[in-house]
């Protein structure tokens, strides 16, 4: 193990005026690893992201990879984070092949096509979620579930250190949830990449073979391992009227 964190968070303060909902949080994740990110609706779990992302002020410290990300000017297009909203969208029609070979855009110069690799690899990204057979639909036109399994094999072109995923199975069906977590555990044991995972979905965190918990709902919010005994501990605490009243 290096000495240099994938991810060191120290005393981040981070919310909106007057509303504070990250309160001095520590966060050290040493190797690739992945992290299931949960807590009530409300309780500051994409705010997290838009501070990893650079789209709101914080107070603390972010490393990523040892990278003061202060001093990077665009977080998310530098290789060091890929970041995958709660919602995309998508104004004009384009297929979702082109859609996916966007993925590619840190390795290809400024207006020049995608090569045949690029598209090999959108292909091969868009196999790996299960959704090949949508190569050549308009993306537009897709169901909620179906355009997220694209954004995800999109993300996976991106080829980053720390991926951030905001709710990716809030759409999809029952295998299409449980797929779509084996493919995150699989970045992290393949291909050593560290995925940060906001989920709602406590029933197929209780099936993965590790990682870690961060229950920003808890008053002093910590990684924990992820096992069936801590997502169970998780779940009864955020089923409990006393943690609502922590997080209002
Ligand atoms: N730009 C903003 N200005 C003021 N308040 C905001 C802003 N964006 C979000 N909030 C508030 O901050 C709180 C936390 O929002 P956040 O999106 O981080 O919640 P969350 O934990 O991701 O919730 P959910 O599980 O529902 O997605 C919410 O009460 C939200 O209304």
């Amino acid at each position: 193990m290096s000495d240099i964190s994938v991810l060191h968070i120290e005393q981040l303060i981070a919310g909106y005026g007057q509303r504070v909902l990250l309160r001095n949080l520590f966060l050290s994740v040493p190797e690739p690893a992945f992290v299931a990110i949960v807590g009530h609706n409300g309780c500051g779990k994409t705010t997290l992201f838009r501070a990893l992302t650079g789209r709101i002020p914080y107070e603390g410290t972010i490393q990523v990879l040892g990278q003061d990300l202060r001093t990077v000017r665009q977080p998310a297009n530098s290789g060091l984070l890929a970041y995958l909203p709660q919602r995309g969208s998508v104004e004009f029609s384009i297929s979702v092949r082109e859609l996916v070979v966007m993925g590619r855009f840190r390795h290809h110069r400024f207006l020049s096509a995608y090569s045949p690799t690029d598209y090999a690899l959108a292909d091969a990204a868009l196999t790996q979620v299960g959704a090949a057979h949508l190569a050549t639909r308009d993306f537009t036109l897709l169901s909620g579930g179906e355009q997220q399994l694209v954004w995800l094999a999109q993300l996976s072109l991106q080829d980053a250190a720390l991926y951030l995923l905001d709710e990716p199975t809030q759409q999809l069906d029952v295998y299409y949830r449980r797929r779509v977590f084996d493919l995150l555990q699989s970045w992290v044991q393949e291909q050593r990449k560290t995925v940060l995972c906001i989920t709602h979905d406590l029933d197929n965190l209780l099936a993965l073979p590790g990682g870690y918990l961060l229950n920003l709902s808890a008053p002093a919010p910590q990684l924990e391992p992820l096992t069936p005994a801590t997502v169970r501990a998780a779940r009864e605490y955020l089923e409990s009227e006393e943690s609502l009243k922590v997080t209002t």
